[in-house]
């Protein structure tokens, strides 16, 4: 593992990639706020010809969203270049499973668009609290929709009872395909003191009543994710690095895909997490070690004028 800091290493980094792959948030932002200095980074590169690609497992917005949040905190924002789990669990449905029925999530409005955009049919967006005893005529008011063929879980701030009765009845069927989009156990909102839950939570509580686990996982760092990016973009992972804040997620991701990986410590993952990771004799945890760490994206910047 090495340290990142220095404009030697920067430069070498430079020369050594054409493509330069950031994660989101705790990257480039937490919550609505840009990592300082960051941007001037991704632009430098941009600038000096650099293949530039976003890949965040954030659901919470469509790919026209984040063009929006990106170009707002003064990114380039080519839609072509941006790769969200809301975006790339469409992608799943239309292409790979080919569903022709409904499709029941518990997910959010831009999960909802980018369905609409290839044309799957959902419901499930919003609150649902028609369960509010654990008295069966109550559940029975949970109505099952027998067109249901694929349950997708995203982020959803409206988890609810109601919306577990559901899942765990549609995934009763074998034959119902269960799609997650990730499984971060919590989102980094920067100076925030609450601990904000990540889609992890909700996709964990479906796990456990459904006695399943997903069939499908459309963020990182699982395989589909990738497959979406090369599909339209040509990498060579020799000539890449994967730049993230989270161990289990990013660098898995960058490692499972030949890239190199870069672990900011701006996000989630601290240098302790990865000192305890490197200090462990479990040869599973290997696979979150990166090859480069720095404090944060923004650390660059004064190398980039
Ligand atoms: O939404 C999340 O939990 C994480 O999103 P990220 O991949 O951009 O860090
Ligand atoms: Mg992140």
């Amino acid at each position: 593992m090495n340290d990142a800091s220095s404009e030697d290493v920067f430069q070498n980094l430079i020369s050594s990639n054409d493509t330069f792959l950031f994660d989101c948030d705790g990257v480039l932002w937490k919550g609505a706020k840009a990592v300082p200095g960051a941007a001037a980074v991704v632009n430098f590169l941009e600038n000096l010809g650099k293949q530039v690609i976003f890949v965040t497992n954030n659901s919470t917005k469509s790919r026209d969203k984040y063009v929006d949040k990106l170009s707002s905190l003064g990114y380039p924002s080519d839609k072509e270049k941006i790769f969200g789990t809301a975006y790339t669990s469409a992608l799943y449905l239309k292409h790979i499973a080919k569903i022709d029925g409904k499709v029941y999530l518990i997910g959010n409005e831009s999960m909802g668009e980018e369905l609409d955009n290839v044309g799957i049919k959902h419901f499930g967006i919003g609150p649902d609290n028609v369960a509010t005893s654990l008295d069966y005529d109550d559940i029975k008011r949970c109505k099952l929709d027998e067109d249901v063929n694929a349950v997708l879980v995203g982020f959803d701030g409206h988890i609810s009872f109601s919306k577990l009765v559901r899942a765990g009845s549609y995934l009763r069927n074998p034959n119902c395909l269960f799609l997650a989009t990730n499984s971060d156990a919590r989102l980094p909102l920067g100076d925030c003191k609450h601990v904000v839950p990540g889609t992890g939570v909700m996709v964990a509580s479906v796990c456990t009543v459904a006695a399943r686990e997903p069939d499908v996982w459309c963020g990182k760092p699982g395989k589909f994710m990738f497959e979406c990016i090369q599909k339209t973009i040509d990498i060579n992972p020799d000539r890449a690095i994967m730049i993230g804040d989270n161990t289990k997620t990013d660098i898995v991701f960058g490692k499972q895909n030949s890239l190199k990986t870069l672990l900011v410590f701006s996000g989630v993952s601290s240098r302790d997490s990865v000192n305890s990771i490197l200090e462990s004799s479990d040869p599973a945890l290997k696979e979150q070690v990166p090859d480069y760490v720095l404090p944060s994206l923004g650390d660059w910047a004064e190398f980039c004028s």
